[in-house]
């Protein structure tokens, strides 16, 4: 059994006690669900903002604790100040360490698009998200059927939500697309055995419909790799542990995007 195949068998369980303590109906009177979602794609293309989407992660699967001592509000408010274009911020609590109420943290705190990362299988993450303040939810290929991808990205959109997908290969990336992805987001890490290589992302990226928004996603820890993934044709690049892994993740990033401006 791979990792992804347990992170799925603990969502199954955790996604039907979520249903058992609070219904769809109340998630739908919550604080958020009447507000319109920032569109991802207008804060991925203004050139005041780097397309870099700057993840929270305390810990991962392949790396055990990244940082546990920084506070949400504190590390996204430094992301988006030093020019985040989104926040993404880990929901799953058994292998990321995240909750639903970093989710909410970040949501108060900040004014740009935030993404919801998590393992969604189920149409009630979809609702949920949108109760948490999320903009963008995740879909990702490997665990989902085409006709899942289809409905959950249908749900999403109906709710007004914009819908990354992420894929890994030709063949995830050929059988998902659909109408109601915004964007889709090659990840370079392989999420069954860890291996991370950015040529994954110079492979897939011209095989992209051009209507959809590019997400380059993992393993990014240079400036000079962005521009390379820029000119290649990529609008957005997901970091997580490059930041989070140092005292002050916001720092980092502020720092790095000192640097993008320079190359
Ligand atoms: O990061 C992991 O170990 C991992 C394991 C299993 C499933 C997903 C996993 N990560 C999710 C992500 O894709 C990353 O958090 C995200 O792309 C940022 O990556 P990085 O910049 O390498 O932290």
């Amino acid at each position: 059994m791979t990792i992804l195949d347990k992170i799925v068998l603990r969502k199954k369980e955790e996604v039907a006690l979520a249903k058992q303590a609070v219904s769809v109906q109340q998630l739908e009177a919550g604080l958020h669900f009447k507000r319109n979602p920032y569109i991802f794609k207008d804060f991925l293309l203004d050139e005041q903002r780097t397309g870099i989407i700057a993840e929270f992660k305390r810990r991962s699967p392949s790396k055990g604790i990244i940082n546990d001592q920084v506070k949400v509000a504190d590390v996204t408010q430094a992301y988006a100040a030093a020019g985040a274009s989104a926040l993404s911020v880990l929901t799953d609590i058994d292998f990321f360490g995240g909750h639903t109420n970093d989710l909410l943290e970040a949501r108060a705190a900040n004014e740009i698009p935030v993404l919801r990362k998590d393992f969604m299988i189920d149409e009630y993450q979809v609702i949920e998200a949108k109760a948490l303040g999320a903009d963008i939810i995740l879909l990702i290929a490997a665990i989902l059927t085409p006709a899942e991808i289809k409905n959950l990205s249908a749900v999403a959109k109906n709710l007004g939500l914009n819908v990354l997908l992420e894929v890994h290969n030709e063949q995830e990336l050929e059988r998902s697309i659909c109408k109601d992805l915004d964007a889709i987001g090659v990840n370079n890490r392989n999420l069954a055995d860890f291996t991370v290589n950015i040529q994954t992302s110079f492979d897939l990226v011209n095989q992209i419909p051009e209507d959809f928004m590019k997400i380059s996603e993992s393993a990014i820890s240079a400036v000079e790799t962005i521009k390379e993934l820029k000119t290649a044709g990529f609008n957005g690049f997901l970091i997580g542990e490059n930041f989070m892994k140092t005292a002050n993740p916001g720092q980092a990033m502020r720092d790095f995007a000192g640097q993008l401006i320079s190359v």
